[in-house]
């Protein structure tokens, strides 16, 4: 890639919208993923937001409005549901060639990234959730895509799996340099994975930062009061630094022994080192 393509969109949505028997399943959305990037849709279920990554992906034509991919575009796609036989055996190995034709090398190397090499040779049937997604994203990742597309990635994972997901994510973008496009439903910890917040409602309710996302009216009203609640940890999570010496710098300029800025009254919340770790990567 040359440096002068570093910012420029990868693939970029304008004004799209797509119409089934009369009706908008998603309208007006503008959307551009770039190098480097994690954009992510939020939204309630049925919302679009499936929808709009496959727009973005080229597997659905927008009805109205513009859907761009750059040119030659390789894009790493992890499906909300694959159509798969799981009772069949499978193993891991053959599960990650089975559409694209990837070296072993390609296979090992993806494997090892997301920390599943030591699964090659099981059986995809016998995977845990974890596991099963650390699969998905190496199989999505082994012809090192200038685009991840993830459609809810920590989908049958635990809390503290997520978070390890989310790192995941964050680690593979910055390896690669690709852009992503994430989707989740989950508003608390993919909040401290990602650059940009579309927020859909069938159109694009909000946008922005996280931290604005978490200010806006509408963003409110779709998710109710305990969605600020949810944002409030995040941005709290995310304007205090971890020292080395293990205490803590406030934005303000401030050291204390903790997380909390002073004492009573601050915002409680577990150790956030997993997401503090993924926003500073980025
Ligand atoms: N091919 C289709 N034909 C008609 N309607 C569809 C089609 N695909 C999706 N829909 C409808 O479009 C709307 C948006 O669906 P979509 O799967 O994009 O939502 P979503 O936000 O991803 O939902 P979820 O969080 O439940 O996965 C839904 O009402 C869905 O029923």
């Amino acid at each position: 890639m040359h440096m002068a393509d570093r910012s420029a969109p990868l693939l970029e949505l304008s004004g799209a919208g797509i119409e089934r028997a009369g009706n908008w399943l998603v309208r007006g959305v503008d959307l551009a993923v770039e190098p480097g990037k994690i954009v992510t849709l939020i939204g309630p279920n049925g919302s679009g937001k499936s929808t709009t990554a496959k727009l973005a992906l080229g597997i659905l034509r927008p009805t109205e409005g513009t859907a761009w991919r750059r040119d030659g575009l390789r894009v790493g796609y992890v499906p909300q549901k694959l159509m798969i036989d799981w009772t069949l055996p499978l193993t891991v190995a053959r599960f990650m060639s089975l559409t694209d034709r990837v070296s072993d090398a390609q296979i090992d190397d993806a494997l090892t990234r997301t920390g599943a090499g030591h699964l090659q040779a099981a059986e995809v049937r016998h995977l845990s959730g974890g596991q099963m997604q650390r699969v998905m994203l190496a199989r999505a990742i082994a012809r090192k895509p200038d685009v991840l597309v993830l459609d809810e990635p920590v989908q049958g994972v635990d809390y503290s799996g997520e978070i390890a997901i989310y790192n995941l994510i964050s680690d593979i973008r910055a390896a690669l340099g690709c852009g992503v496009l994430m989707i989740s439903h989950d508003l608390h910890v993919v909040m401290a994975a990602t650059d940009e917040v579309v927020c859909l409602n069938g159109h694009v309710c909000c946008r922005g930062a996280p931290g604005d996302v978490s200010q806006s009216p509408a963003f409110h009203r779709l998710f109710g009061h305990r969605a600020g609640e949810a944002l409030a940890v995040y941005q709290h999570q995310h304007d205090h630094v971890h020292l080395p010496d293990g205490r803590v710098r406030h934005a303000d300029g401030q050291i204390t022994t903790g997380c909390s800025h002073s004492g009573a009254g601050a915002l409680a919340h577990d150790h956030p080192d997993e997401p503090v770790k993924t926003h500073h990567a980025g």
